[in-house]
């Protein structure tokens, strides 16, 4: 399976490749951005170079966080690669939201695999993040390059929003398989089945039966899935974020963790002041890079 490189850019120390390539759980061509950090090119650097999956968020496509926020500079300094993957399946025979809002349907995927017609078709989301696209990345890098960058092992998973919603759900989901080594989020929804984000996407990827929900609920995994690694996960919320009171709700995470094993293990940070955006969001990522780089063994 080869990757089609549409655009290789430099950046900071190292290069940022925005690739396609044809998923066949999706049954489309997706895009994704890889950066490679400045270790990946440097000629005396032997150590394999782990990798941190970003999520993004409602309405992004793989630039916007490789734009806004400032990974790149973390990723030179601590020697870790990062993924960028798109936020849904894109093109003509994909169905998007009848209600033509952006909180559903095209760059609205929520990552899970979609069971509900018509989504069931393209929305192979989670199968695409946790299984396809990793593997993809280690085959084409594997033969195509001589450094050794690991895509599926020593990995961290990270995400906003809807994207750190989907880090969470991922990494709790393939806690006992050892995964994902590492995973913090930035303003994510944590409990879906109760807000109205969550809901919608629920009901109209999912089914209309809660009980199918709680698979891709934070709130419900924390619940059933035991910390068994005395693992952390690091959770920056901007106070003023204006998703917070209705769609976010940081706090229920902290009440479902109570009297589970991971109680005290989730580190939620708020910062005052700070709102949804990219500001934010770029202005914790160095936090978010050092806690990784710590569970990755780069420090
Ligand atoms: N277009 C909407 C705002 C949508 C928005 O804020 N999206 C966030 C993620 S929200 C949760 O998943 C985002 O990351 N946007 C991209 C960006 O570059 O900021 C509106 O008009 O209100």
């Amino acid at each position: 399976m080869s990757f089609k490189v549409r655009q290789e850019i430099a950046t900071c120390g190292g290069k940022l490749l925005k690739l396609s390539h044809f998923s066949e759980l999706i049954g489309l061509s997706m895009d994704v951005n890889v950066y490679l950090p400045k270790q990946y090119y440097s000629k005396d650097y032997e150590k394999v170079i782990p990798t941190v999956y970003y999520l993004s968020g409602l309405t992004c496509s793989p630039d916007n966080a490789s734009e806004k926020a400032f990974w790149q500079f973390q990723a030179d300094k601590y020697g870790f690669g990062m993924v960028f993957p798109d936020t849904s399946p894109r093109g003509d025979s994909v169905p998007d939201d009848p209600e033509k809002s952006w909180d559903f349907g095209i760059a609205a995927s929520f990552y899970v695999n979609a069971t509900k017609k018509p989504y069931d078709k393209h929305y192979m989301m989670y199968d695409y993040i946790h299984k396809e696209l990793p593997v993809l990345l280690d085959e084409h890098f594997s033969e195509s390059s001589t450094k050794k960058l690991d895509f599926l092992d020593n990995v961290g998973i990270t995400g906003h929003s809807m994207g750190g919603y989907g880090a969470l759900t991922g990494f709790l989901k393939n806690y006992d398989a050892n995964r994902y080594k590492s995973c913090s989020a930035f303003a994510p929804i944590v409990n879906p089945s109760s807000v109205p984000w969550g809901q919608k996407a629920f009901k109209g990827y999912l089914s209309d039966d809660e009980n199918d929900w709680d698979k891709y609920d934070p709130c419900k995994l924390i619940k059933r899935i035991t910390n068994t690694r005395n693992d952390m996960i690091l959770i920056h919320q901007g106070t003023k974020d204006p998703f917070l009171k209705d769609n976010l709700k940081t706090d229920l995470l902290t009440e479902a963790s109570k009297n589970t094993s991971w109680e005290g293990k989730i580190d939620i940070r708020y910062a005052d002041g700070y709102d949804h955006s990219y500001f934010f969001v770029s202005t914790f990522v160095p936090d978010h890079a050092r806690f990784h780089a710590k569970n990755l063994g780069l420090i």
